[in-house]
């Protein structure tokens, strides 16, 4: 409950959690390294580590340990398939892709995963995954039913399905590098729904105003992954994100 429980404290004393989002495939270990102690110095709460495609094996292990060199932030999985599991994290978000047509994003790697998962001691952070319009490259590699931006019943229907499941977070996920993000309306109605439970938001956030208005509507925590590989100054930027949801 470490990890879980310092983010949600986080979200009880700032209002709001900043994730950093580094995807092993797209920099080298060093690089990630760099980038997430940049984040650090910005004030970003952890690091998750993760993507769609291609980021598993010597590379994850890698990037995490080179990360850990650098920052005390906690680490934490996000896993595209059973192979983004890696002993040298702290944490993983444990998420179940609610509205894939796929099986194996609901349970089977999942299971394929839980095994080295349990052995390892890591973290599992129990959350329902929600893909929404436009969705990306997750989406197509999640065989996601995406769900209509302008339809927020139909989001908070999953929602509800995976908090009455017993998961603990929930992550609204737009698509990395959208061109629009969740919208108000839909944080807003999740997160009503949701009660104590924690809202995730991702997906098309670049700057601070996008990231206040998801704070504003209801998020507990906010992702940021494309903005901050894209930025040639990450320190300026993540405190430019942090210092508009933090109260
Ligand atoms: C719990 C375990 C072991 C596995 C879960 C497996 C599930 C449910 C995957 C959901 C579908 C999926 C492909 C998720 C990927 C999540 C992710 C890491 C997205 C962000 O990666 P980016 O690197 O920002 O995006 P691109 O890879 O598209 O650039
Ligand atoms: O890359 P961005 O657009 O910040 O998206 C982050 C995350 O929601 C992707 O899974
Ligand atoms: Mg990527």
């Amino acid at each position: 409950m470490q990890v879980e429980k310092y983010l949600n404290d986080i979200a009880e004393r700032e209002g709001t959690v900043h994730l950093t989002l580094i995807d092993p495939a797209s920099q080298t270990p060093e690089q990630a390294a760099e980038i997430a102690f940049a984040a650090a110095q910005g004030g970003t709460d952890a690091i998750m580590v993760g993507g769609s495609t291609g980021a598993g094996g010597v590379l994850l292990d890698q990037t995490l340990l080179q990360i850990k060199e650098r920052t005390d932030k906690p680490t934490i999985l996000f896993p595209g398939n059973a192979s983004g599991v890696s002993r040298h994290a702290d944490a993983i978000f444990f998420m179940s892709l609610l509205n894939s047509r796929d099986i194996s994003f609901i349970t089977t790697n999942q299971a394929m995963g839980a095994p080295l998962v349990y052995k390892s001691g890591i973290e599992p952070i129990s959350m329902a995954y929600i893909i929404v319009e436009p969705g990306g490259t997750v989406g197509w590699v999640g065989d996601a039913k995406l769900i209509p931006k302008h339809k927020p019943e139909i989001a908070v229907a999953y929602a509800l399905a995976g908090k009455f499941l017993g998961m603990h977070y929930t992550y609204l996920e737009a698509g990395s590098g959208a061109d629009e993000p969740i919208r108000p309306e839909m944080i807003a109605a999740v997160k009503h729904v949701l009660g104590d439970n924690k809202l995730i938001v991702g997906g098309g956030i670049r700057d601070a105003a996008i990231a206040k208005r998801c704070a504003l509507a209801g998020a507990d925590m906010i992702v940021t992954g494309t903005v901050v590989e894209k930025s040639s100054n990450v320190t300026a930027k993540i405190e430019e994100l942090v210092s508009a949801i933090k109260n």
